[in-house]
């Protein structure tokens, strides 16, 4: 069941068209990485999806279409791209706040799970001024679960929080995903992504550039593997002959003592490079081949 669909979804600031015609579809229990260098759109994207915008042209269809946009909003929980506190106002407060004004009714008792459920359970008295930049995240993520909506649009729900930080965020969206909850995030930490999404979507310049499964853009890129060669020392005169092979079948070639990466674009030249050090009685140590990382696609994307 598709959750999100949008039909050319367009938003244009002035003469600048910032989303340009996105027609994209997430579907219940994935964990979509919605991925884009500064400024591709992302945000504009998600404040779209979640009312906060109005589309210049295209449509937005939610939740299969079935319940009322009225309804929308009690269904989904937001992590601004920026959120704001009340210095004065404690982590329980302001889940009771937010509560109020998404017309939901929050226990105290709910209120305290979800803090736990964020790590913030200890600090549920203090008052927000008192906050580390990386505890206000998590208090954005607290805000998002407030009434167990059952779709997630998180804005960098981990930058700007230190590594351990980072992680129990990570397995907190993990844990969200296994109990049913569907997760549209954005997020620069590419590591996290190719870790947690099972779907991502590489935006540039307002249009979606690339989209699939992390297997599905390692595919439709397998140009970009690579070969890490580990081998026995080589003959002073043996080099400048197998470098040029190697320069000729493949790309970015580093080579180290004992040790060289090339990226190639077919089998037949991971084979052609070993024949090649066999044939020049160089012993091989090890051959490993290496699916390109989403670091590397998303770059030449
Ligand atoms: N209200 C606005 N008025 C004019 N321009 C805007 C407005 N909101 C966003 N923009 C511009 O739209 C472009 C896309 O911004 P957006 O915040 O959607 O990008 P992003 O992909 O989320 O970037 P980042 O990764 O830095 O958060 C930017 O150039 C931004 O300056």
């Amino acid at each position: 069941m598709a959750l999100v669909e949008t039909n050319q979804l367009t938003k244009r600031f002035g003469e600048r068209t910032v989303v340009d015609g996105v027609t994209l579809s997430v579907n219940a229990g994935e964990i979509f990485g919605f991925l884009g260098k500064n400024g591709a759109g992302k945000s504009t994207f998600i404040n779209m999806l979640t009312g906060i915008i109005r589309p210049t042209s295209g449509t937005i269809r939610m939740f299969d279409g079935v319940g009322q946009p009225d309804d929308w909003k009690r269904r989904i929980g937001v992590l601004p791209d920026y959120s704001t506190f009340y210095d004065s106002l404690t982590a329980l407060d302001h889940l009771r706040y937010l509560a109020r004004v998404k017309g939901i009714r929050l226990s105290k008792k709910e209120c305290e799970r979800i803090l736990e459920d964020v790590g913030l359970a200890e600090h549920a008295g203090r008052k927000a001024k008192t906050f580390s930049f990386g505890m206000k995240k998590k208090l954005g993520i607290a805000q998002a679960l407030a009434g167990d909506p059952e779709l997630l649009f998180l804005d960098e729900p981990t930058s700007g929080v230190d590594v351990e930080s980072a992680l129990q965020i990570q397995q907190l969206l993990l844990r969200l995903h296994k109990q049913g909850k569907t997760i549209f995030m954005t997020s620069h930490n590419l590591h996290e992504v190719e870790k947690i999404c099972t779907r991502i979507a590489i935006m540039k310049a307002g249009k979606i550039a690339s989209l699939g499964s992390l297997a599905e853009l390692q595919a439709a890129h397998r140009s970009w593997r690579t070969v890490r060669v580990r081998h026995s020392q080589l003959a002073a005169e043996q080099k400048p002959e197998l470098v040029a092979f190697a320069e000729c079948i493949g790309r970015h070639l580093q080579w180290e003592e004992g040790r060289f990466s090339l990226q190639v674009d077919d089998d037949q030249n991971v084979a052609a490079l070993v024949r090649a050090l066999v044939q020049a009685r160089v012993d091989i140590y090890g051959v490993h081949v290496e699916e390109p990382s989403l670091e590397r696609i998303f770059l030449e994307e």
